[in-house]
């Protein structure tokens, strides 16, 4: 039995920025996807943070409020027996008729919140105002979000105006249901520094505590911030008005991430430009404490011990997630769900751990300052299938709910926050960690066997595992013969992975004209007795297709749904080897990609074009050819994504866009800024290879949209592989690259 309780939350922030609303809600879709609310009730979650903004019910004036969302919304929730903790603002700044600096804000709050009292007078939790403290930093300190202040004037007056509004927002409420709850919702990372500026760090680490302080009426005359709040503006009546009646919340809600702990540090130089900042005495760089090695974080169960220990009231996680692959958003929310359960035990009154932004959030990477579509999925996955998709948390999920426990070998393994190769700074220096290289990460944590250990992709997805925390056994022909049902399950049995990934095969589609049954034994036979193997362990299987499984008289790309009609030996043997998979093993995964490139190895088009071009040597490429290209290191974590998520059937994973070899090989000369390249075009027949190539075998997905496009992709290529083919290109023409400063933009990424 699950001792804490799961809550959820939809990402709702509706911030504004000039004249412009940034507003997920209509970003994430779920303005328009009601069933959402089912699938977030199969999670087995009590509460559901739910918003009812006031920039989306009285945007105009609050004479003229439009409830059809919320009524809509509300109801089903009511139906789905989950209880809402409604949000009235959200990281914003109230509608155009007010703002955070503006008197009117918290009696018009207040005039709002009562509207919505009245009109679901069944509500028993409200967030008024989500983060006030953060919300203020952003838009009165940091002058990112409106009215853009820069000032402790401006901060303290957004600061105050929230929580003056929040208070008289819950008085208004309990005028209609005296038992509604505040959910004061609230980041307090600490601050950790240099010695040089401690004094900025122990002033942040008071000023976090300032939104429960105010409402708690514990901002006397004797609290150590209150010369602060005086001499930034804030009056001693209304600071005094906190005291003589204070609103403290029922439930203290924090929202805690990876980079909630900051880092201050005045040697500017070591450390990215969006980093700097100032506080009018000293420049310095915030950054996140958990890249700064030597810095001791303090982490979420001592923070929520803190919070204990200054309020003896209920506490709860109400935003925990993680922008990162899939084991590590599991591996994130294991560990703050483990802390609140461990607390609870030791006789906290923590009540709950919230899965936030279900489904995903934009842009926050650009602190919500710009619509780049940069997308951090959540417990679904929005890129994915025409609903939201359920990642490998929703099983999670479902079992924490209902049993308070959940097994998963990859969490088994530190996350990224605990492992050496996530710092970036060392006492005053930039700090490289050494990557320590072994596959079983974790000796009781079963491995992924990997199959094709000299191959490009069987390489590709070591190293990614590696990174990644996800312990793999990766095994060369010697050591695992595909084609031979001993080795096959004799690797099995000694390795007892949770996973089998084959990367084996036979990839030299001309000889394959001439070898057949070599192509077949390999390309079919091996990875049906792998799907055999699988099917009696019990355990997933995932295994690679092509391209040129089809015909290419299509005139539009592939997708998953299209019949396969192979016209080669290489084709014909991935097609028979897809369909005598699935008979045996249905819930296999099997990824249809095409024409790799990374810069990891140098058996790529993309590597043949660039040494070309450098050597100035003229380069042919096929002109009537139309193909997809796949970035190696990307095709390697979608696919981990997809099988950790448990997918199973076809699926096109390949970058996003289209290109004739001639086309791309332009591309790859423009991406690495050199001109005067020469490049011949010539139709396929005039390279006369044995094996028939499709004219058209362009791949798209009608169920991923994740893959970045071919061309981001070269740009995060092409400057290691100029690295590397600098170093081993004996005749570079210099004049090739238009400036030394371009070669070593390019060289530098
Ligand atoms: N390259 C592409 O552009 C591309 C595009 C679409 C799909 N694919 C598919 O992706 C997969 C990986 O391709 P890749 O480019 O990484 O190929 P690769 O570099 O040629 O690697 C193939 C690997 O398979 C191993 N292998 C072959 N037969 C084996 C057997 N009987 N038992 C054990 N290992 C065996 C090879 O080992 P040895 O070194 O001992 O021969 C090699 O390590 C293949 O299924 C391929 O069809 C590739
Ligand atoms: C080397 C080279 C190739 N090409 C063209 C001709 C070929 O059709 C094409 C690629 O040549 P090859 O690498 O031989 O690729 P290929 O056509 O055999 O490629 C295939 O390999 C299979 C393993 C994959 O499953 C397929 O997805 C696909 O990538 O590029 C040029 O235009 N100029 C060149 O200099």
């Amino acid at each position: 039995m699950a001792i804490i309780d799961l809550w959820g939350g939809v990402e709702c922030s509706c911030n504004r920025v000039g004249e412009q609303f940034f507003d997920q809600l209509s970003r994430n879709g779920h303005l328009n996807r009601i069933s959402d609310l089912d699938l977030f009730a199969s999670l087995g979650i009590k509460k559901l943070r739910y918003p009812v903004l006031w920039e989306q019910v009285a945007p105009q004036s609050l004479d003229r409020p439009d409830w059809l969302w919320p009524d809509e919304r509300l109801q089903r929730l009511q139906e789905l027996q989950i209880e809402p903790i409604v949000g009235l603002v959200h990281h914003g700044s109230g509608p155009a008729y007010t703002s955070l600096t503006s008197n009117n804000f918290a009696p018009l709050l207040a005039q709002y919140a009562g509207l919505v009292a009245e009109r679901y007078p069944w509500v028993n939790y409200y967030t008024p105002v989500n983060e006030p403290l953060t919300t203020a930093r952003f838009s009165g300190l940091y002058g990112l979000w409106y009215p853009h202040g820069t000032s402790d004037q401006d901060f303290v007056r957004a600061l105050l105006n929230q929580l003056k509004g929040t208070r008289l927002a819950m008085l208004a409420i309990r005028q209609i249901n005296p038992n509604a709850q505040l959910v004061q919702t609230e980041d307090l990372g600490e601050t950790h520094s240099t010695h040089s500026l401690a004094y900025q760090a122990a002033f942040e680490n008071e000023r976090r505590w300032l939104s429960y302080d105010l409402l708690c009426g514990k901002v006397t005359p004797e609290h150590n911030l209150y010369k602060y709040l005086k001499k930034s503006g804030a009056t001693t009546e209304e600071l005094l008005e906190f005291v003589a009646s204070p609103l403290p919340p029922d439930i203290f809600g924090i929202n805690h991430y990876v980079t909630s702990e900051r880092y201050l540090d005045e040697h500017l130089s070591l450390f990215p430009l969006h980093s700097h900042g100032s506080n009018g005495k000293h420049k310095y760089a915030d950054v996140e404490a958990v890249r700064v090695k030597g810095v001791e974080r303090a982490g979420v169960k001592s923070l929520l011990q803190e919070v204990w220990q200054r309020y003896q009231s209920p506490i709860a996680i109400t935003e925990a997630h993680l922008c990162c692959t899939r084991e590590e958003q599991m591996r994130w929310f294991m560990e703050v769900w483990e802390a609140a359960t461990d607390l609870k035990k030791a006789g906290v009154n923590c009540l709950a751990v919230t899965a936030w932004a279900l489904i995903g959030s934009y842009d926050w990477n650009s602190l919500l300052t710009r619509s780049n579509g940069f997308y951090e999925s959540g417990i679904f996955d929005l890129r994915i299938g025409d609903k939201p998709w359920p990642t490998a948390l929703v099983p999670m999920l479902q079992s924490l709910s209902s049993t308070g426990n959940y097994q998963h070998d990859v969490l088994k393994h530190k996350g990224w926050w605990d492992r050496e190769e996530r710092y970036a700074y060392y006492h005053g220096e930039k700090y490289i960690a050494k990557p320590t290289h072994k596959p079983i990460l974790d000796k009781n944590q079963r491995p992924i066997l990997i199959t094709g250990a000299t191959g490009t992709l069987g390489k590709a997805f070591g190293r990614i595992c590696q990174d990644r925390g996800l312990s793999y056994v990766l095994l060369n022909r010697k050591q695992l013969d595909i084609t031979n049902q001993a080795s096959v399950e004799a690797a099995i049995m000694q390795h007892n992975p949770w996973a089998v990934i084959n990367t084996a095969g036979y990839v030299r589609v001309d000889e394959a004209e001439k070898a057949p049954e070599v192509c077949y034994r390999e390309n079919t036979a091996g990875a049906i007795l792998l799907a055999e193997a699988c099917k009696t362990a019990g355990i997933q299987f995932l295994t690679f297709s092509s391209d040129l499984v089809f015909d290419g008289e299509k005139d539009e790309p592939y997708t998953e749904e299209d019949i396969p009609n192979p016209r080669n030996v290489y084709g014909r043997s991935k097609a028979l080897a897809e369909k005598e998979i699935f008979k045996i093993l249905p819930e296999s995964l099997i990824i249809r990609t095409s024409a790799f490139f990374s810069s990891w190895d140098r058996y790529n088009f993309v590597y043949f074009a660039l040494k070309s071009f450098l050597q100035g040597l003229p380069f042919a490429a096929v002109n009537n050819v139309k193909i997809t290209a796949t970035y190696v290191p990307d095709l390697v974590h979608t696919s981990l994504n997809l099988l950790i998520d448990q997918a199973n059937g076809i699926w096109h994973v390949t970058n996003q866009g289209s290109y004739t070899w001639a086309e791309l090989a332009r591309l790859v000369a423009n991406v690495a800024l050199l001109k005067n390249v020469e490049i011949k075009d010539q139709p396929i027949s005039s390279f006369q290879l044995p094996a028939y190539r499709p004219k058209n075998s362009v791949l798209q997905s009608s169920k991923i949209r994740l893959m970045p496009t071919i061309e981001d992709a070269l740009h995060r290529c092409i400057p290691a592989l100029m690295q590397e083919l600098l170093k081993h290109t004996k005749t570079l023409k210099p004049d090739l690259i238009d400036s030394e400063e371009n070669l070593s933009r390019k060289l530098s990424g």
